[in-house]
């Protein structure tokens, strides 16, 4: 890449060589009295312009090398910004693109105002700045884009990396959570005010369940609290549904059998982000509920088994549910990672009852996906993971399903009911964004 031009900012002093280059000596002495009058180090450099338009130039400038607030160096065809100790990389399409006055953002509705494909490819700024926190760009049709350097840093590809995460998940096993029990509310407080709301979403986020104490033991109040969140998710199990063992639906969840953990809703491409739940009649005995955190199980694959976590993280897997007027398939890795992350999980697609055909592999591969099943499988089944409770009537428990699975134990008596809701992730996510939880 090369060097186009250069320019530092020293807080609110911004340098741009654009307008001085018209004369190399001017511009060696404008910096030099500015410089010398700050009373700044300084150093001269040499750096040879292959801009096209100024191929013929060879400048000499001059460099300060105290820390500036922000600096900033233009290439042929990126801006490298030096702020808060990150060097964010800014291609000029991307910055045009990216433009954040009302011209290029309809700042009403938050929608995009350029026509991104319409850009010159080619473009490059007549002229940038840093004044008082913000870049400034003066593009060859005299339009000038602004962006706040803190917004550059939490929006780009580089900066984000350096951006704390507002939440990391606290990934647990059964000794984390009982030496730090996840905070529950109440019912009353969580249905009168968007501050306890904002607690049991942030418990969300951290643990991957929460639970709502004191509630009615009615749907109406299961309906409360999950409307709290977003909109319910009707899926083919209804807009509500209770699992008793009537065999209502052709499942083993329908049956007084024990359930070994597993994610709901594997067999849709998009499973819903909340199970919100409520015991309305326990049974005579056993039917104890039971979580295990998906993402710490992940986590401890990768470490132990980096291969192991590679295939199953790579392998699209079939899920399906059946019934003989029903056939849903979902496709996914059984761990997904964030698109464009190797870092971040997204989900654990993990149903040993809902999992269909694997037809996606070659056989010279199936080996190793089941090796890493296998491997992924002694964590999830691992009982120093596992966290057992009796979920009593007036208690609803929340269960972030992209994370964390669920099962049960065996029961006899055939008088247990719990009932619920699912509710989709995006909604689930844009409720914690907008109490400013994540
Ligand atoms: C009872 N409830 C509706 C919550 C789910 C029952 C079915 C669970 C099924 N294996 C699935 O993943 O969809
Ligand atoms: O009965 C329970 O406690 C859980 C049921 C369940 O997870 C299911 O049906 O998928
Ligand atoms: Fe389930």
């Amino acid at each position: 890449m090369y060097l186009r031009r250069f320019a530092i900012s020293p807080g609110r002093i911004s340098q741009s060589l654009s307008a001085a280059r018209k004369s190399t000596a001017g511009l060696l002495a404008s910096q030099s009295a500015l410089l010398q009058d700050r009373k700044l180090p300084r150093k001269l450099i040499q750096s040879r312009s292959f801009c096209s338009k100024f191929s013929s130039v060879r400048e000499t400038r001059a460099m300060e090398v105290s820390i500036p607030k922000a600096e900033f160096m233009e290439f042929e065809d990126h801006l490298m910004l030096k702020y808060k100790g990150v060097k964010l990389m800014l291609n000029y399409v991307w910055l045009r693109d990216h433009c954040r006055t009302g011209d290029s953002i309809n700042h009403l509705t938050g929608e995009r105002m350029v026509d991104s494909v319409t850009i010159d490819p080619n473009i490059q700024p007549v002229n940038v700045t840093v004044e008082e926190g913000t870049l400034e760009i003066t593009w060859p049709d005299g339009h000038q884009s602004e962006y706040g350097l803190d917004w550059l840093l939490s929006n780009t590809y580089e900066g984000k990396k350096h951006v704390r995460a507002t939440l990391e998940p606290f990934l647990w096993d059964a000794a984390a959570l009982s030496a730090s029990p996840p905070p529950s509310v109440l019912y009353r407080d969580y249905m009168a005010d968007d501050g306890h709301l904002a607690k049991v979403l942030h418990t969300l986020m951290k643990y991957g369940f929460a639970f709502v104490d004191e509630a009615p033991v009615t749907m109406e109040a299961t309906l409360a609290v999950s409307e709290r969140i977003s909109h319910v998710r009707e899926t083919f199990f209804g807009k509500h549904w209770f699992v008793t063992s009537d065999f209502e639906r052709h499942d083993t969840g329908y049956t007084t059998a024990a359930l070994p953990v597993h994610m709901d809703n594997t067999h849709f491409n998009e499973p819903s982000g909340l199970i919100v739940s409520q015991m309305f009649e326990e049974g005579d005995c056993g039917g104890t509920s039971l979580l295990v955190d998906g993402f710490h199980a992940a986590e401890r694959l990768r470490q132990d088994h980096p291969e192991g976590f590679d295939v199953l993280s790579s392998v699209p897997v079939p899920h399906q549910f059946l019934e003989p007027f029903l056939h849903t398939t979902g496709v996914g890795p059984v761990v997904e990672l964030e698109p464009g992350s190797r870092r971040e999980l997204k989900m654990i697609r993990y149903s040993m009852y809902d999992r269909a055909v694997l037809d996606t592999i070659p056989m010279e591969e199936v080996g190793r996906w089941y090796a890493a099943l296998r491997n992924f499988t002694k964590y999830i089944r691992d009982p120093s993971n596992e966290y057992w409770f009796q979920l009593k009537p007036g208690q609803i428990l929340l269960v972030y399903n992209w994370r964390v699975l669920h099962g049960r134990s065996a029961y006899e008596g055939g008088q247990r009911k719990l009932g619920g809701y699912f509710l989709p992730r995006d909604d689930f996510f844009s409720r914690a964004r907008i109490l400013k939880v994540i």
